[in-house]
């Protein structure tokens, strides 16, 4: 098969065994590591948990190589403006926030340039809570390449088809899917045919891999099924420069040379590698009596933290669907949550919040930060008759953790965060109206 025609081509399934080489015959059989591997590969295996981890939980892939991954330079320090840490000397702030799109950029800037931190929460060191991160760039990663030894990264393209081509395969990703991509693999992100600009959310999970949430009492079905996961047939080039390989280290940029393309792994197997799936494919369960469930109905993925049902990280999912609750308030209720909220819009309008959240914009509510439908949306709801609805062109989604968000200087400061936001609930006037006596 031609090098083109191989690529884009998937393995379906959810942390499976998966094994797949470009060239046949470059996958050593019946062992890991021959003593000479097939064409004068060599093997390395990336670990993605401890060697110990239980069979369950235990992920690591053996990828055959041009080279082994220490050919490389020394690491030095990098630094790209918008990967940041918060500020630790400000105390984290409990005030709702909400941000407008991030502005598209008008100079040439690539993926991980164009990255810039919102939030992060927990703490890298311990592999606890995530970094949330938002992109907009409009140029290729050609000689630069990345990976990130803090976290495994969650993309949600907002704007823009992206390919993404990693050490173990490429992945082609349009809004509406979503990728992930494992802690430590080599990547490069570049722009699909007729995109120019690209914008976006990534989520930097630092805790427990993503997985799938329990069904519970749904049953064996429901929500997302394992075979609509996506990984990447191998994919390798042969290609000679001035490569410079970016490595997020807790919580800042390295960069050392190269003068080969890292990503050079002709054939590998294993449980850990990059995956996609297409949202459209979650199944939505709601009520079809009365009354607004918790969103964590709509859970695509989840990294648990070792107090059971109390996640490190949620991905949750707003989509298209049916509304039908008889006698309900059916937009989100008024609430106060224990765990801290991150959203973000793809495409279309959120129920909550029709104005003022928009497709590439931001909003936080953190732990026990009083947050709800805004005014309008009250309104509307309380007073359109019940009939059912289709709920049509609406795809938000949230990062919701057990941690609370700390927020950078540079999202504290944008120029495109709206500082009124706090406004959109004050028109909630007193309308108590007791029986007389
Ligand atoms: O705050 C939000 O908009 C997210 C959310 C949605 C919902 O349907 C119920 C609770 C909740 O936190
Ligand atoms: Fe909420």
């Amino acid at each position: 098969m031609a090098a083109a025609d191989r690529e884009l081509q998937y393995m379906s399934g959810f942390h499976n065994d998966f094994q797949t080489e470009a060239l046949p015959g470059a996958l050593p059989i019946g062992r890991n590591s021959p003593q000479r591997a097939p064409y004068g590969l060599y093997p390395e295996q990336l670990s993605g948990t401890a060697f110990t981890a239980p069979r369950a939980a235990n992920r690591r892939s053996w990828l055959y190589r041009t080279q082994p991954s220490v050919v490389q330079a020394e690491y030095r320090r990098s630094g790209t403006a918008g990967l940041q840490l918060p500020n630790c000397d400000e105390p984290p702030d409990p005030n709702p926030m909400r941000w407008d799109p991030l502005p598209i950029p008008q100079a040439p800037i690539d993926f991980i340039a164009g990255l810039l931190t919102y939030c992060v929460n927990g703490d890298i060191a311990t592999q606890a809570g995530c970094g949330i991160h938002l992109y907009a760039c409009n140029q290729d990663m050609t000689d630069t390449f990345f990976y990130d030894a803090d976290g495994e990264l969650l993309i949600v393209p907002q704007l823009g088809e992206l390919l993404v081509h990693t050490e173990m395969g490429r992945l082609a990703l349009a809004p509406g899917e979503i990728a992930v991509i494992p802690r430590g693999v080599k990547f490069q992100v570049r722009l699909a045919p007729g995109t120019k600009t690209a914008r976006g959310y990534v989520c930097e999970n630092f805790g427990t891999l993503l997985q799938l949430p329990e069904r519970g009492p749904i049953g064996a079905n429901g929500l997302a099924s394992a075979r609509d996961f996506l990984t990447p047939i191998a994919a390798y080039e042969q290609r000679m420069g001035d490569f410079t390989l970016l490595a997020k280290f807790q919580g800042h940029l390295w960069a050392c040379t190269l003068d080969h393309s890292p990503l050079d792994v002709v054939a590998w197997h294993g449980n850990y590698a990059p995956y996609k799936y297409p949202l459209t494919r979650f199944n939505v369960i709601n009520t079809v009596s009365f009354d607004h469930p918790d969103p964590s109905i709509f859970t695509v993925l989840s990294s648990p933290s070792a107090t059971p049902g109390t996640a490190n990280l949620d991905f949750v999912i707003f989509p298209p669907r049916w509304l039908v609750a008889e006698d309900t308030f059916r937009p989100p209720y008024f609430h106060r949550n224990v765990m801290s909220e991150f959203m973000g819009l793809v495409h279309g309008a959120y129920d909550a919040k029709a104005e003022g959240f928009q497709p590439g914009g931001a909003s936080l509510h953190n732990c026990l930060t009083p947050h709800g439908p805004d005014a309008k949306a009250f309104k509307t709801a309380t007073q359109t008759p019940l009939q059912p609805v289709y709920l049509s062109d609406t795809l938000a989604f949230m990062f919701e953790s057990r941690y609370p968000y700390r927020v950078t200087a540079q999202a504290l400061n944008a120029s495109f965060r709206q500082h009124d936001y706090v406004q959109v609930w004050q028109d909630l006037a007193p309308q108590f109206d007791p029986p007389p006596g």
